[in-house]
């Protein structure tokens, strides 16, 4: 319902309508495009984040910094801006609070609930693989070494480590020997967010391709987009394309255990549910509530993208039909060094690459600091195949280089 409010970035005096309020918990790039596609529906955004200067920060109403995982600050953040919807942007989120809250009847998406269980692997997994009967690889959890080195031994080798708590590959290793199981165990634990030192041991897969399967529950029901194939080192995606070429049988299997799991979760909004296909099988891996950065790929290929999706989805809106505009790719762009004062080069001979069959576009994220290896922008592109697509996208992405600024 559009309701008068009062906002502190407007000129005084001035009553802005907002068709609804919302509040990102995380404001990375993700939420940035979410924040973009609140505002051009005429909503209110509130970003946070742990740190000042975050990307969605930047194209928010207002802002507030604090760590996810504090909840007293960010029962205080809710109370202080009143949202409508809060929205989970990252995984690390003290997701009791959000029970707390979602108890008192704030709206949390797509629920707490999904929040809580995909905050964690072994919440999600065992969700998935026990309670669901989805198809998912060989696991175990273990908190000491020992235990880690007893999973091995049933789960097999090699096998993939990782703590229960991360993203995007942080704390991930591939085990092939028992000494490669402790060293993993401690490299996950390490590099683990929150506070539960406890890791997941899974049979490797080996898998022909992986797919995301971004997964629309919206409230006509469970609409999918088309699959998207991504390619992973070290646990994060370098490339991602769309659509990714799947037999129709393995295509209708995993859609069967997206809308299985997504149903399971309720709730409203978008989900990314990852499966490995390997021969005819779609073996469930993850999902996020929410935009799955493979799926950044839809900013080109795909109308409505799936931040416009989530947000239709939540506000209950119609998300049909969904328009694909042609074979599409996406590659990223990665610091190489940490600093502060850096700027972006080749971003002309990138965009040149463009033509009217095939165009190319950029994302540039405006994070203030780089690190080794962080995310820092993505390249897009569309053409008349899914390879000519990853070729141009990563063709893009290599022309933009990270340089250091004088100080
Ligand atoms: N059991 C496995 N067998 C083979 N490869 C795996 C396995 N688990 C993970 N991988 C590889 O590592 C990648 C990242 O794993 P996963 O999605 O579990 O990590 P993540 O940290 O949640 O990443 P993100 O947050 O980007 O989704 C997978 O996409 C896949 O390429
Ligand atoms: N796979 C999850 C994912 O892609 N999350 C995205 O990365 C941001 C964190 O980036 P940072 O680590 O560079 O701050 C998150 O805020 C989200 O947008
Ligand atoms: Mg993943």
């Amino acid at each position: 319902m559009p309701y008068p409010i009062a906002c502190e970035t407007l000129a005084v005096g001035i009553i802005a309508m907002f068709l609804a309020k919302f509040m990102l918990l995380g404001s990375g790039e993700l939420g940035r495009e979410f924040a973009i596609a609140a505002k051009r529906l005429g909503c209110e955004v509130v970003a946070c984040d742990r740190y000042a200067g975050a990307p969605a920060m930047q194209v928010a109403d207002a802002c507030e910094v604090f760590s996810m995982l504090d909840g007293a600050a960010l029962r205080a953040a809710v109370e202080k801006h009143r949202p409508d919807h809060i929205v989970p942007e990252i995984e690390a989120i003290d997701t009791a609070t959000l029970a707390a809250l979602e108890g008192e009847s704030w709206h949390v998406v797509p629920s707490a609930r999904a929040a809580q269980l995909t905050m964690n692997r072994d919440g999600i997994r065992r969700f998935a693989a026990e309670e669901l009967g989805l198809k998912t690889s060989g696991y175990r959890f273990a908190e000491s070494e020992e235990e880690a080195v007893e999973a091995a031994g049933v789960v097999g080798l090699p096998c993939v480590i990782k703590p229960v708590m991360s993203s995007s590959g942080k704390g991930q290793s591939v085990a092939r020997t028992i000494d490669d199981v402790r060293t993993a165990f401690h490299f996950a634990i390490e590099k683990m967010r929150g506070d539960r030192p406890r890791v997941i041991v899974e049979e490797f897969i080996r898998f022909d391709s992986e797919i995301t399967l971004l997964t629309v529950a919206s409230a006509d029901g469970i609409h999918f987009c088309p699959p998207i194939g991504h390619r992973q080192e070290g646990g994060d995606y370098r490339e991602s394309w769309q659509p990714a070429e799947l037999a129709p049988a393995v295509l209708n299997d995993a859609q069967q255990q997206a809308a299985t799991i997504v149903s399971a979760l309720g709730g409203r909004g978008l989900f990314g549910v990852e499966f490995f296909i390997a021969g005819d099988r779609a073996i469930f891996s993850e999902l996020s509530p929410r935009p799955h950065d493979t799926g950044m790929v839809t900013l080109i290929g795909q109308s409505p993208n799936e931040f416009e999706l989530h947000l239709r989805a939540i506000l209950g809106l119609p998300v049909a039909p969904i328009l694909t505009l042609g074979p599409s790719a996406s590659a990223v762009i990665l610091a190489e060094r940490a600093g502060r004062r850096f700027r972006f080069d080749g971003v002309a001979d990138a965009l040149a690459l463009g033509t009217a069959e095939t165009p190319v576009d950029l994302r540039l994220f405006g994070k203030p600091e780089t690190l080794p290896g962080r995310r820092m922008g993505v390249a897009l592109a569309r053409a008349s195949s899914v390879e000519e697509a990853v070729s141009k996208a990563t063709k893009a992405a290599n022309a933009v280089t990270i340089a250091d600024e004088e100080e």
